[in-house]
């Protein structure tokens, strides 16, 4: 496995096999047109959605799951982001009593002012109620508008602050988290931390919107109409029990639906991160035909989950409306019976109006109810991304190095990814001097990456120590230690943005000093092209460096490793060949890079391991020195013949 696992490539979270038939395929056929099709029994490659599971963090649909013990866990994750953006909800909240007490103050009037408009009233008379009518119509619809602004506010604050938050943990997360088999893709954690996010403000806007404002006006309009009548209110507040039940069986049922589209949106994501940009390989591949089929496949089961979703979330007001105008047309029945006419057509009006507004709250609250059934599982899958403590941990007494000399000694290491595989390392004794050159060769799996993993601390060895300069690099922060060591990686690491900013990436968040980074362009070889580019430093080189040629990227990369003056580099030759003016510009940059350092050097070719002042073969998980007639046994130019390297 090469360097460049480390940083960007993970594995798919589950592997997205070709389906038999595109295996067995032995010629192009035909291109059958997918994109019309009736019946899900016409796509070619539909799987049931069962096994479509994207995530291999512990997910057990067997497990009972009480629907209020989940509640209060999102509630709980909730708390504290919520707690950090009281301002907006308070005055979210204090804009929505206003609002309420508004129309606490319209609802008698429109009553009275109905009546008095069949009265012989006063026009002056009829004006000033009008007038007070009017600003508070005016009042409720401003702070009903500052009521959601300030709301929004919150439930989007809340949303950064868990983005941040869990982006943040993703980062602190092992290795293991993102390679190897049980690892998240990197598609599924760009899913959750970005559309799943977004329906986390949702949630988290019905939800606000529904303690306090709601429920202000529930009890306000039912305050109305039990002045008005009591029996009728009564009447009225059965419909309530009724609605609760049915809301809280749809809205379990539609968690559930739920949890399943969020999976498989984020397996779709997962695969179109892995293929677009791999996208020069597929088209090499003639794979065209069968990533589309594979494209198809996921996508249809996504389909299917979201179709649900929204038929369940259709489904769920319509009900509460028949539930509701079956009780208001009982209701309005029960009226004219029980009311005798005991009450006048004032009253009637202002009842019937307060009922309406009495409407609003109730939906709103089921739509609270729907929407956190709805987020519950978005939340969960954001934070089963928190979830876990590191392995490779920093003890409490940490020390910082300020200068290291560059000594480092592998004491016995061994070490195997997980319980049940073999040992990789196994036993591994290793001292390289300060300022020394190391090389290793070996076969493929043999190891070699897994050695600079450790050295990187981004595992812990099973057992065994790694010092350098006599400190156990357990005992170093890891900030600190991981400062100290220069990485430049077989699949160059380059990012959007400028050639400046990627050779000084270190300093990103301070100033990069555009003096170093021309010095570390000039000694990697890179600087005679990058004056070439359009806009010299300042050149986007497009999404990984898509701009540059391979010879130019790993220039890039050899200067970043120079601007960054670390005592220890780690370099982990690319293996695709270069034409042999890049190859003679990069081995020179390479030669320079060598000078003042302690290079470890994973080497795939004779002159890299000739320049090294020792050459180490890594089989077996063991180590094993060789000697320069060794090495020049046959003269090969490259080292695969001697079977030193594949
Ligand atoms: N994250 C991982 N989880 C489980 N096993 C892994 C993981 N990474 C590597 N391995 C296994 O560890 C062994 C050593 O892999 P490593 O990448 O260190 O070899 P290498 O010598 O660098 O190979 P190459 O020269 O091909 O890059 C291999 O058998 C590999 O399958």
């Amino acid at each position: 496995m090469s360097l460049n696992r480390l940083i960007l490539l993970s594995p798919p979270s589950q592997p997205l096999l070709t389906p038999p038939s595109l295996h067995l395929r032995p010629t192009p056929k035909p291109k059958p047109n997918f994109l019309h099709f009736n019946s899900p029994s016409k796509l070619p490659f539909i799987t049931p959605l069962k096994s479509i599971n994207s995530t291999k963090l512990p997910l057990n649909p067997q497990t009972y799951e009480n629907p209020l013990s989940k509640t209060s866990e999102t509630l709980t994750k909730l708390k504290p982001f919520l707690q950090s953006n009281y301002q907006p909800i308070l005055l979210g909240w204090i804009c929505s009593s206003i609002s309420v007490f508004s129309l606490s103050g319209i609802i008698p009037r429109i009553g009275s002012f109905s009546s008095n408009l069949t009265n012989n009233i006063s026009l002056s008379t009829l004006r000033d109620q009008g007038l007070v009518l009017g600003v508070l119509v005016f009042a409720q619809l401003v702070a009903r508008y500052w009521q959601q602004a300030f709301l929004w506010e919150a439930a989007l604050r809340t949303e950064y602050g868990m983005r941040s938050f869990v982006f943040e943990k993703v980062l602190e997360r092992d290795l293991s988290f993102f390679e190897g088999g049980n690892a998240v893709s990197s598609g599924d954690i760009a899913y959750r931390i970005t559309a799943e996010a977004s329906d986390v403000a949702d949630t988290v806007f019905a939800l606000l919107n529904a303690i306090v404002p709601s429920t202000l006006q529930l009890f306000a309009m039912a305050t109305q109409m039990l002045v008005i009548s009591p029996s009728l209110s009564f009447i009225s507040a059965m419909v309530i029990p009724c609605m609760a039940f049915v809301v809280a069986y749809l809205g379990e049922r539609l968690r559930k639906i739920s949890k399943r589209a969020h999976q498989s949106i984020a397996t779709l994501a997962s695969y179109l991160n892995e293929v677009l940009p791999a996208i020069l390989f597929v088209k090499a591949n003639n794979a065209e035909l069968s990533e589309h089929a594979r494209f198809q496949r996921l996508a249809y089961a996504d389909y299917s989950q979201c179709l649900e979703k929204k038929k369940m979330k259709a489904l769920i007001p319509q009900i509460i409306q028949i539930i509701y105008f079956g009780v208001l047309f009982i209701l309005c029945v029960g009226s004219v019976v029980v009311s005798h006419g005991s009450f006048d057509g004032s009253s009637m009006v202002s009842f019937v109006t307060s009922l309406i507004f009495l409407v609003e709250p109730i939906q709103g609250l089921g739509k609270a109810y729907n929407e956190l059934k709805q987020g519950e599982p978005a939340i969960k899958r954001l934070f089963d991304l928190t979830k876990l403590k590191s392995k490779v941990i920093e003890i409490p007494d940490a020390i910082d190095l300020a200068h290291v000399k560059g000594e480092i000694k592998f004491c016995d290491v061994s070490f195997k990814y997980a319980d049940d595989v073999p040992l990789v390392l196994d036993g591994l004794n290793l001292h390289i001097r300060a300022g020394e050159t190391i090389a290793l060769v070996g076969p493929s799996g043999g190891g070699k990456t897994t050695l600079i993993k450790l050295l990187l601390r981004l595992y812990e060895p099973s057992s065994g120590s790694i010092h350098v300069d006599n400190h156990n690099i357990q005992r170093i922060r890891l900030e600190s230690w991981r400062r100290h060591i220069g990485l430049v990686s077989q699949d160059t690491m380059l990012f959007s943005g400028t050639v400046a900013e990627n050779i000084g990436y270190r300093d990103l968040m301070a100033n990069i000093d555009l003096g170093r980074v021309e010095l570390a362009a000039r000694v990697a070889n890179a600087d005679e092209f990058i004056r070439t580019l359009p806009d010299g430093y300042k050149t986007q080189i497009g999404p990984r460096g898509s701009l540059l040629s391979g010879g130019q990227k790993q220039r890039l990369a050899i200067a970043r490793a120079l601007y960054q003056n670390s005592s220890i580099l780690v370099l982990d030759e690319a293996t695709s060949a270069l034409d042999s003016r890049s190859e003679s510009l990069v081995r020179q940059a390479v030669e320079r890079l060598m000078e003042n350092h302690t290079v470890l050097v994973i080497a795939h070719r004779l002159e890299t391991v000739l320049m090294a002042d020792r050459v180490f073969r890594l089989q077996d998980g063991k180590l094993e020195e060789l000697t320069r007639s060794t090495l020049l046994a046959g003269h090969q130019n490259s080292l695969s013949s001697t079977e030193l390297v594949i």
